[in-house]
């Protein structure tokens, strides 16, 4: 198969088969041997904090005291109803994230390298498009990450 971040295609003219860089829209004739260089990517996330989170608090509580045990345990619970299909992602985030993207169905936009803290970005970064990560740790607590970009 094409690396991540490429598409064949046929020119119309000669005929001929070519590669299209998903990101840069270029296109090139040789057949690509690594994946796309994605640059920003987009993602969505649920964020659960506990009382260890750098902020404890969000738009959804005062005063975040649960423990980190118990945000994780939370988190996977949101995970499994996404993975069975009896939540949708963004309602979920809407309702439960201790996010201000929580108001986005949990979208934080495009970004690029750098931006994010790093288990995140790490973590984000090696999910196709579409895919959703398993819970992640962060200074800001623990979250799942939707790739959609
Ligand atoms: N570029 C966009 N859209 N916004 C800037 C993001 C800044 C970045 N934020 C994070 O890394 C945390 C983890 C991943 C998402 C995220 C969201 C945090 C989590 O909540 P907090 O711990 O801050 O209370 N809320 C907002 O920033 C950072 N370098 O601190």
């Amino acid at each position: 198969p094409l690396p991540d971040g490429w598409e064949m295609r046929t020119s119309r003219s000669t005929g001929m088969t070519y590669f299209l860089n998903m990101y840069t829209k270029k296109s090139q004739w040789e057949r690509p041997e690594a994946p796309a260089d994605p640059g920003e990517i987009r993602c969505s996330h649920i964020l659960v904090k506990h009382a260890e989170s750098r902020r404890p608090s969000s738009w959804r509580e005062e005063t975040i005291t649960r423990t980190k045990e118990e945000a994780m345990e939370l988190l996977k619970g949101y995970r499994k109803q996404i993975v069975s299909n009896d939540a949708a992602f963004a309602d979920l985030a809407s309702k439960y994230s201790d996010c201000s993207s929580a108001k986005r169905g949990g979208d934080l936009g495009l970004f690029g390298r750098g931006q994010m803290q790093q288990p995140f970005e790490e973590e984000a970064y090696k999910l196709k498009v579409g895919q959703l990560s398993k819970p992640v740790e962060t200074e800001s607590g623990v979250h799942i990450i939707l790739r959609t970009v």
